[in-house]
């Protein structure tokens, strides 16, 4: 799981401060040098690590004396906001080009997914604002490499430009924006060279292939999971051919951050998306607020919302989210939303998405490896329509019938049973605003113990979950008002 030791490891060095009422200078040492740690072991850039922890310790020191925290939250705050900062505090937008074709020149090293990527990207230009790009198969190196880019362009419907290996890469981008021009493309994406390693030969294609061009965007497509490798990649791309962005692939495998955390700082460029699985549609803007939530392990709530937004209309999430309240939700509603998570991703990264799941222990139990899905959608199968609907029939003798029709052991029919059912009181709970996702968050944080709030469920911390959740609520009405003012305008 990504980031799952630099989350647990931040969350540690936090914890030692619960329940003090005041910072003495030691703990506060002690707490930088755990944070300092996390960051290196995580493979974060020395000089990275270096500076967020001297902001920290400053800002923690003076801690600006918000009302109603108290010190260890005030640090959880910080440390929050420094990450952010650390990653480029806001989502920076696509580069666009006042006349057509908008021109976006892919770059990285072999195996990076930069081809995997000039699709997923043309996959959400052609979804979002109903593009027409050309790609244009500029890897002669590779023969593979230009029948991955077919491939990849027939999969999402979207034309090809190619010459085959013999002709020189720069002429056949020639050649491909001239096809652009002539079909009025309104975008056109160059899948370059890739090599093992940076080398002249290939800095001076790509210069003179940027400077046919004059592309809008040229972004560099690294692997999250090479680490500082990805860095050292990303200044030397920066170096000879003044960069515009960053594309962080493999967010979905376990990185540990390291990539994630260094590239802007040390680059000065912004990473723009991320790639977090193989499938097309696998590619998100990145947003540095909602990673810093996401390495704290908070959750990221908001990237959830937009997921479940793309995949479902409202009316199917409307009649989810009465489901979950009035505890009417079964085994048919579970099979429906099976197959919408398969669509969005690996399960254990959508999970962490929910605040306080990122490391909570129950998630490590839900055990619904992509593999156990199809065991999982053959219990459900084997049971009557009255049990799916009803889930509380499901009595030993219906449960050895269920086990016997679909051929999984009963031990694996009564692990499912549960798991649901657990499943199901979570939810319950949550979209009934019993703020356990939140509590936990804060237990996470070591923020439990605190006072209660009136008006906020038992035994919770304090006021800087009443203030995330304000912020969240209020950036989530936004959210949903402006893709509904986007829905409508479609609609017109
Ligand atoms: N899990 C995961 N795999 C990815 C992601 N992006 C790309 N890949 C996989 O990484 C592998 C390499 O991707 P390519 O797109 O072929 O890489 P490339 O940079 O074009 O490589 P060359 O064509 O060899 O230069 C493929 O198996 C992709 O499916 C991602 O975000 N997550």
């Amino acid at each position: 799981m990504a980031f799952e030791g630099l989350t647990e490891r931040l969350q540690k060095a936090m914890r030692n401060l619960r329940g003090k009422g005041k910072v003495s200078e030691a703990d506060l040492r002690e707490t930088m040098r755990e944070i300092r740690l996390a960051l290196l072991e995580a493979d974060v850039n020395f000089t990275v690590v270096r500076n967020f922890v001297k902001r920290v310790q400053e800002r923690s020191r003076g801690a600006e004396v918000l009302e109603g925290l108290n010190p260890a939250q005030q640090i959880v705050k910080i440390v929050n906001e420094e990450l952010t900062k650390t990653m480029g505090e806001e989502a920076v937008p696509l580069n666009k080009s006042e006349k057509i074709p908008t021109v976006i020149m892919m770059a990285g090293l072999q195996g990076a997914g930069k081809t995997t990527t000039v699709g997923k990207l043309a996959l959400k230009l052609k979804k979002e604002e109903n593009a027409r790009p050309l790609l244009i198969a500029a890897d002669v190196y590779r023969p593979a490499a230009i029948d991955q880019l077919e491939t990849v362009g027939k999969q999402i419907d979207v034309p090809v430009f190619q010459q085959g290996t013999d002709v020189n890469p720069v002429e056949i981008v020639r050649n491909g924006m001239a096809k652009a021009k002539e079909d009025h493309n309104d975008y056109v994406l160059i899948d370059t060279a890739g090599r093992l390693q940076i080398d002249e030969a290939l800095m001076d294609e790509l210069k003179n292939i940027k400077e046919l061009t004059h592309p809008d965007e040229i972004l560099l497509v690294v692997d999250a999971m090479t680490g500082q490798n990805a860095v050292n990649t990303a200044e030397g791309f920066n170096d000879a051919l003044d960069i515009t962005g960053v594309v962080l692939t493999k967010l979905d495998g376990d990185t540990r951050g390291g990539a994630a955390l260094s590239i802007r700082e040390v680059t000065q460029k912004p990473i723009k998306f991320v790639g977090q699985g193989e499938k097309m549609e696998a590619l998100d803007v990145f947003h540095p607020d909602r990673m810093a939530s996401r390495i704290l392990g908070m959750g990221d709530i908001l990237s959830l919302i937009e997921k479940t937004q793309n995949d479902y209309d409202e009316k199917q999430a409307k009649e989810l989210a009465e489901k979950m309240q009035n505890n009417t939700f079964g085994f048919e509603d579970f099979l429906d939303q099976l197959e919408q998570i398969q669509k969005m991703g690996p399960l254990d990264e959508i999970m962490k998405m929910i605040p306080g799941m990122a490391n909570n222990p129950a998630l490590k139990n839900v055990n619904m490896d992509p593999k156990d899905l199809e065991h999982i959608k053959a219990i459900i199968y084997s049971m009557t329509y009255e049990e799916r609907n009803n889930p509380d029939l499901l009595n030993p003798s219906r449960r050895r019938r269920i086990s016997r029709g679909c051929g999984r052991p009963i031990q694996e029919v009564n692990r499912m049973i549960k798991q649901f059912n657990q499943m199901k009181d979570m939810m319950n709970k949550m979209s009934n605003g019993n703020m356990s996702g939140m509590e936990q968050m804060m237990g996470n944080m070591g923020m439990d113990g605190m006072p209660s709030m009136p008006g906020m469920g038992g035994g919770l911390g304090g006021k800087i979950s009443q203030m995330a959740m304000k912020r969240m609520s209020r950036k989530i009405s936004k959210k949903m008002n402006k893709n509904k003012r986007k829905r409508n305008k479609k609609r017109k």
